[in-house]
């Protein structure tokens, strides 16, 4: 019997504007339960690669895969149905409506209307946002908004999440705290999670394997302590201590 395929594979992906190769022959895979961090420096192409998984960008060449399905020329919505899920940008999308209400219909949007429910109030529970169901999403503290961008990413019970910077913005002690549940749910779950992040300590502490973009290239793909040890990785982004 053949291995199953894995959860998200990218194949020789690539993206340019203009003159600028902002993504170049990248290729990678996400099995169940991995928790990859897409790390580089400014400009190095992890906006632009993470636009290319989620649908927003078609890619010049190359491939994304699904669970072994060819998604490349599929729309955002249509790979949420297939199992990606990934951060809104709550603020925006929802407007005046209260969180609760925000995380149901972000659920009911792939799931039936009983699961949809239970789903909802599960996460809700899960992030600690009980308290704060009926409050308009715009009146949100900076940090409750950030547990419901994650809410709303897992509302649809996605097998692939795809997080962008989950915790920017955060204080370090509820930064580490959020990325810990993350673990937590994608190994309940037996989610793949892929994330970019800045903070170095957040990459380090909580990734299970660390991809490195630079100038749109992989120049690392491995555990986090040979990463942080790449001469290569050293010299182009994370400095020598
Ligand atoms: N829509 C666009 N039009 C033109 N150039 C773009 C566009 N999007 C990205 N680029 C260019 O592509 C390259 C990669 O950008 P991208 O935003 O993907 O990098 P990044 O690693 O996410 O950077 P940052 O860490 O600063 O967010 C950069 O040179 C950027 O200027």
């Amino acid at each position: 019997m053949s291995a199953p395929a894995p959860l998200l594979s990218a194949t020789t992906l690539a993206r340019a504007f203009g003159g600028v190769v902002a993504v170049d022959a990248v290729s990678f895979s996400l099995a169940a339960g991995e928790t990859l961090a897409v790390i580089g420096p400014n400009g190095a192409g992890k906006s632009t690669l993470f636009a290319l998984i989620a649908g927003q960008l078609r890619p010049d060449r190359g491939q994304v895969r699904l669970e072994g399905r060819d998604v490349t020329r599929l729309p955002p919505h249509r790979r949420a149905r297939l199992g990606l899920g990934r951060t809104f940008q709550a603020p925006r999308v929802f407007g005046a409506l209260g969180l609760g209400e925000g995380v149901h219909l972000a659920a009911s949007l792939c799931l039936p209307a009983a699961r949809a429910r239970a789903r909802a109030r599960m996460l809700i529970a899960r992030l600690g946002l009980e308290a704060l169901t009926d409050r308009p999403v715009p009146a949100l503290a900076y940090g409750d908004l950030r547990r419901l961008d994650l809410a709303l990413a897992l509302a649809t019970s996605p097998r692939v999440l795809l997080l962008d910077e989950p915790v920017a913005g955060m204080a370090p002690a509820e930064r580490a705290q959020l990325m810990t549940l993350v673990r937590a749910i994608a190994a309940e779950e037996n989610l793949g999670v892929l994330f970019t992040e800045h903070d170095m300590d957040v990459v380090f502490g909580h990734a299970g394997r660390v991809l490195v973009l630079d100038h749109g290239r992989v120049i690392a793909d491995g555990p986090p302590d040979a990463v942080r040890r790449d001469p290569v990785v050293r010299q182009r982004y994370l400095g020598t201590p």
